[in-house]
């Protein structure tokens, strides 16, 4: 075998899978799998299917995900860049399928760096609704705010923050929660070498006391009738089955819930649990802790639900290891008014005054753009749209100095831009945070106190001389029917890869589709084959590189 696994977790999966051992062990010289998951906020399933750039096999769990060749480079090609897909191992994408979002729910990615789960999630929710994502990491939730924006993803607010912190803002608030949880990683000794020498550092007794106590935590963020999503890329029964079934026996209002998938799957182990209890053994001190009522912690009854969750083994699955359990509230589920508390509190665009919304609300419509287009924007009148940009600039540049981008400032300055540039339904609180305008999608109060690496949808933000700069985000979010002006590459063509790399372009004012009544000066929507990638700014022949230098093509 090419892995030098640890001898302890050796000996341990020997002694549970027996005579399966050989086909388990088997597996770590078999090649890892590959997978990317289709962007539904960027292009339909069907169409992505007929432009793949790579040769795709369905994964049987997830509608929008699919096996390919690594050697065929799925990060290095354009598409990925607008964010038409996310490169995803594919077991790792059960998970959120399990969670099931639907339009208009609250939902938690707890642990969320760097985002697979989170897009998948807001993917689901169809830009409507809520995603709070968070993650721990500082550092991680960088790399997990630009997942979020390279996906065009509207609704989501990113925090770096813990469980119980954010517990206090958000009591009894979501319909859905996400925990995939930091754990021993024994499930990635194929994919990741360096998982088997991190064993010993995220151990199996460590990880479960973190593991117990954001459990309960989340349990406090649940709406009545809510579901948890509890799951490890690890095999060890203490953080699957004991971790469930300690759980269960804190929270008599929870049942472990059927997966959705699960005749793809192998059952949860509890008698791997139960053995560990009776022998004393195990690595967990949570086993050997009486619950209250001086009862054992592992009840009988608690255990066997756990039968109910899912293994994936990677000699039985074309995946990787992981563990999902569904964990569902039995309380009432309470009907939410449309606009209630938390949810969007509805279009701010224009001061009140809406601009006409794409027929399909310009999501998973970008692709090729047809002769229709100049006809859907001429919903907006040109002169409004003229005289809109004329005076953004005219009161422009004086006023914004003197005011040195106050709140009022930025919030102005983007309701013009927006109304210059874009055709797009925004809703939510319009938001001014850290100099950056955002589209909130909760009551910003919530976020007061809180490490919140992204507000909500970034717009943009004045910079000095008071320019308002629209942010990438914006971009990536539309399609180019929403886009005043809009310069569509191919990806067939250098240009595309130039572009991505931050190059200057020089492509002539023909090539600069544009709005009846805009003319090609100023920021330009630059997309590859009908998919926005970013911003540039065309003026005589020359687009400025606006794509910023974190999301740029490397090599
Ligand atoms: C398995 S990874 C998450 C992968 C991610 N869900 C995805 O699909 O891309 C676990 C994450 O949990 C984070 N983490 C660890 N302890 C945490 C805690 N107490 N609260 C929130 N996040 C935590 C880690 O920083 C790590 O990014």
């Amino acid at each position: 075998m090419s892995i030098q696994l640890p001898p302890l977790f050796e000996s341990r999966m020997q002694r549970w899978l027996g005579g399966e051992y050989e086909d388990f062990v088997a597996s770590y010289d078999r090649p890892r799998h590959a997978g990317i998951r289709v962007n539904t906020l960027k292009i339909g399933l069907e169409d992505f299917k007929a432009a793949s750039p790579f040769g795709l096999k369905p994964i049987p769990w997830c509608e929008t995900g699919f096996y390919v060749d690594e050697n065929e480079r799925p990060g290095k090609h354009p598409y990925y860049h607008t964010g038409l897909y996310y490169i995803q191992e594919p077991s790792a994408m059960e998970p959120a399928e399990a969670l099931r979002p639907e339009p208009g729910d609250r939902v938690l990615d707890l642990c969320a760096a760097p985002g697979g789960k989170s897009t998948q999630i807001a993917a689901k929710l169809e830009g409507r609704g809520v995603l709070v994502t968070n993650d721990i990491s500082a550092e991680r939730t960088k790399a997990l705010a630009k997942n979020i924006e390279m996906s065009g993803v509207r609704n989501a607010v990113v925090l770096n923050e813990t469980p119980e912190r954010i517990a206090q803002r958000f009591p009894a608030y979501f319909d859905k929660i996400l925990i995939d949880a930091p754990c021993s990683g024994e499930g990635m000794f194929r994919k990741d070498p360096d998982a088997v020498r991190q064993w010993e550092k995220h151990s199996v007794e460590v990880c479960t006391v973190m593991q117990r106590d954001i459990l309960d935590t989340v349990a406090s963020m649940l709406a009545p009738g809510g579901r948890i999503v509890y799951s490890t890329c690890t095999f060890s029964p203490e953080e699957n089955e004991a971790m469930i079934a300690l759980f269960l026996a804190r929270h008599p209002d929870f049942v472990v819930g059927e997966m959705p998938h699960s005749p793809l799957f192998a059952p949860g182990r509890p008698e791997w649990a139960a053995g560990l209890a009776e022998s004393g053994g195990g690595l967990s001190p949570l086993l050997h802790e009486p619950a209250q009522g001086g009862e054992p912690a592992l009840r009988p009854e608690a255990l066997a639900q756990t039968a109910r969750a899912a293994r994936i083994w990677p000699h039985l699955a074309e995946g990787e290891g992981h563990f999902v359990c569904v964990l569902e509230h039995t309380g009432e589920k309470a009907a939410r008014e449309a606009g209630a508390a938390g949810t969007a509190p509805g279009p701010f665009i224009g001061a009140g005054e809406p601009m006409p919304a794409a027929e399909d609300g310009g999501r998973a419509s970008g692709g090729p753009k047809g002769k229709g287009r100049r006809e859907e924007r001429g919903a907006r009148s040109p002169r409004r749209e003229d005289k809109s940009a004329r005076e953004a600039r005219g009161r422009g540049r004086d006023a914004y100095v003197r005011e040195e981008a106050s709140e009022e400032t930025v919030r102005r300055a983007c309701l013009d831009f927006l109304a210059a540039h874009v055709s797009v339904p925004l809703t939510g609180t319009l938001l001014i945070s850290g100099g950056y305008a955002y589209a909130c999608p909760v009551e910003p109060e919530r976020l007061r106190g809180l490490k919140v690496r992204r507000s909500g949808f970034r717009l943009g933000m004045v910079k000095s001389g008071g320019r308002f700069v629209p942010s990438n985000a914006l971009a990536a979010a539309l399609s180019p029917r929403e886009s005043a002006r809009t310069l569509n590459l191919s990806s067939s063509l250098p240009e595309a890869v130039s572009y991505l790399k931050g190059e200057t372009l020089t492509p002539g004012e023909e090539r600069i589709e544009r709005a009846e009544g805009v003319d090609a000066k100023g920021y330009v929507l630059v997309a590859i084959d009908g998919y926005a990638a970013g911003w540039g700014k065309w003026a005589s022949g020359v687009l400025k590189n606006e794509y910023p230098a974190g999301w740029r093509w490397n090599g």
